[in-house]
């Protein structure tokens, strides 16, 4: 493929903006520089890329300067793009948000299911509509609204639409409830869980949130807990060992509830596991639903089973905090049909005692929504058969989805009748419910330019996405073959210098170096460079003073190389008095020798410095040495 078309194919925006002088050098040297360009599929997958530019030493210093812009100017891209990412997003919640708002945040649906096969259909008590249901019994008509209904027929896939939006919401950041809720039979386990074949909206949540996540560029992870309620007492559904199957043991083990003065509940000691993956959800979650099946044999019919889901999700512009949501799955237990049957005892006090927790629950729910200040959650608490609900991460959702289960049978219509009531009494609590039809249609039609927006805004977020996933994947090839070639770099500056080298660097340029000579001339005016005359001065000044330094056995090699910016200790008298020596015969000597008397000599020196005639000292307040050393100072001047 010819690499224009190959680059047009992959249409990177990002990478030619910024590279493309690069790419073009590196092209001269690497012809396989595009055909090498990873595809989409391969940007999925990036353990698997080959790696390109493995041959660093095409890259010459000034490419490398280029390389090193590259990656700043890709750096500075890739945030810009984040952080058009970030406005997509909250433009793609935005609308969302006022999807919802207009829907309503608590959504009551209704879901019918199947006539049983044994039941006999002698009359239909109920007729359905989209959004109504009429219920006829005893020679009396009721209608219901509702926010859907779903019909006899409806797939499990049809249920699960209307929750995906309030999925999204949860990912969001904000505390989602999906209820569902029904007397014994009518399919709230159907719905909540399903079968393998038909799965319900829990499995379908679960697979439905780790799909949205591998969207996210922020990291997000979930934990999960299940417990069961029953009779006001908890039963943690996935704590390490099920030990107890009848209830009374059960009852001694149950979990403790504490709330704070605000109401804020916690289950305390209640198990919660990470879940990395689908696989590990999955794996949980059956395990939940294995322990609930394996206990209270008698009494699972009329136990509610919760499912919770902790959403945190660790977002750069979060500054650092992590931000918590709760998706709360929840299959209500019903207890009508005990009441129904005639039940007594402690089997009439949990129905009795459910029916008024339900109707507190609606208190809640709607002391909640319409925002009053005193909110009777001790009604709830009193009961205490619904308490986990009295967790206010459930009656603080903002988004609420109810799913009313019925069962169309004549003989079931009391309970039907009952079920239908408290979804109106949880539905009532958003205002403004009734509307004219044309208000009605306004709103369905803002709804559907609100649902474009959000379309918009997600296909623009994942375009944008793809974009920062191909700037990454060449960031970080840039990055590599920066640290190689700035490695080849570093190795050639360390690697052993040549003899040659070795001699310029370590040697004191010789004066008669051609080189330095037409450095000094370059960088001098004329009557500065030194004179053959000086020069032989200097070269035997130094010659004197080398010998000298050999033939004296005490000294040694490292102790002679000392300069202006050295301090030396120096022990040795007769190397002190040899180097006055050979200042005082040589006026020739580097002037920097003068240091030697440094303040930094040690007392015993300076005691034996003493010992010697005051003249003879190597000291520049010594008026002969003045003259001696101005006169040097001159000459040397010379040699500049
Ligand atoms: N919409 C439906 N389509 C097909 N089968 C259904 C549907 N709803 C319920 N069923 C079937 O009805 C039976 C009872 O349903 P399910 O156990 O879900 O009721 P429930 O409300 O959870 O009862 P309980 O409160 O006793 O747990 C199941 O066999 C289930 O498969």
């Amino acid at each position: 493929m010819p690499i224009s078309t190959e680059k047009e194919q992959i249409s990177l925006t990002v990478v030619e903006n910024v590279a493309g002088s690069f790419e073009s050098s590196l092209m001269k040297s690497n012809p396989d520089y595009f055909s090498r360009l990873p595809l989409e599929s391969e940007l999925m997958v990036p353990a698997q890329l080959p790696n390109l530019f493995t041959d660093v030493n095409v890259v010459s210093e000034h490419e490398n300067n280029e390389l090193q812009q590259s990656i700043l100017n890709l750096e500075g891209e890739i945030e810009q793009l984040r952080q058009k990412e970030r406005l997509l997003d909250k433009k793609r919640r935005g609308a969302l948000n006022k999807i919802l708002d207009i829907k309503g945040s608590i959504r009551v649906f209704c879901r019918v299911r199947p006539f049983p096969l044994t039941d006999r259909r002698l009359r239909e008590p109920l007729s359905l509509g989209l959004e109504k249901v009429v219920v006829r019994s005893a020679g009396c008509r009721k209608e219901y609204q509702f926010d859907k209904i779903f019909h006899e027929d409806a797939p499990q896939e049809e249920v699960f639409a209307e929750v995906e939006p309030i999925l999204r919401s949860a990912l969001d950041g904000y505390n989602v409830c999906i209820l569902a809720y029904g007397q014994t039979g009518t399919g709230k386990t159907f719905a909540m869980d399903g079968t393998i074949d038909q799965p319900g909206i829990i499995p379908r949540a679960l697979e439905e949130l780790f799909h949205q996540r591998s969207f996210e560029n922020s990291s997000v992870t979930f934990s999960m807990s299940m417990l069961e309620v029953y009779m006001g007492h908890l039963r943690d559904l996935l704590a390490p060992k099920v030990a107890t199957r009848s209830y009374e043991a059960f009852a001694r083990s149950n979990l403790n509830i504490q709330t704070d003065p605000k109401g804020f509940v916690e289950i305390e000691g209640l198990t919660e596991v990470p879940i990395a993956d689908y696989a590990k959800a999955k794996w949980w979650y059956a395990k939940g639903r294995r322990a609930r099946a394996t206990s209270w044999t008698n009494v699972n019919e009329t136990s509610s089973s919760l499912t919770r889901i902790i959403i945190s999700r660790h977002r750069d512009d979060l500054k650092g905090k992590t931000e918590v949501s709760k998706l709360w799955m929840v299959d209500l237990g019903g207890s009508e049909r005990l009441l129904k049957t005639g039940a007594t005892g402690q089997t009439l006090d949990e129905g009795k005692a459910i029916n008024l927790s339900l109707s507190a629950l609606g208190d809640v729910i709607a002391a909640l929504r319409r925002k009053r200040v005193h909110v009777p959650y001790r009604q709830v608490l009193a009961w205490k058969y619904l308490i986990t609900l009295n967790d206010l991460s459930i009656f603080l959702a903002v988004m609420e989805l109810v799913l009313i289960c019925l069962c169309p049978c004549e003989e079931d219509v009391g309970e039907t009748i009952c079920s239908l009531t408290f979804a109106t009494r949880a539905r009532a609590v958003e205002t403004n419910r009734e509307l004219s039809e044309d208000i009605m249609k306004l709103r369905q039609k803002r709804i559907l330019e609100l649902e474009d927006d959000m379309r918009e805004a997600e296909e623009e977020c994942q375009k944008v996405r793809n974009q920062v996933q191909k700037a990454q994947f060449l960031l970080t090839e840039y990055r590599k073959l920066f640290s190689k070639s700035d490695q080849s770099t570093e190795d050639k500056e360390n690697a052993p210098t040549t003899p040659e080298l070795t001699k310029v660097v370590t040697k004191t340029p010789p004066i008669a170096d051609k080189g330095v000579k037409r450095n000094m001339t370059s960088s001098f005016p004329r009557f500065m460079t030194s004179t053959v005359a000086s020069r032989q001065r200097q070269s035997s000044a130094e010659r004197e003073l080398i010998g000298r330094a050999r033939g004296s056995k005490s000294v040694t090699r490292s102790s002679l190389q000392f300069s202006a910016s050295q301090s030396i200790s120096y022990s040795d008298i007769r190397l002190k008095a040899m180097i006055r020596e050979s200042n005082k015969k040589s006026r020739y000597g580097d002037t920097k020798q003068t240091h030697i008397e440094s303040p930094k000599c040690n007392g015993s020196d300076l005691k034996a410095a003493a010992s010697l005639p005051r003249s003879k000292l190597v000291n520049s307040s010594d008026p002969n040495l003045r003259t001696t050393l101005n006169r040097h100072r001159r000459r040397m001047s010379d040699l500049i």
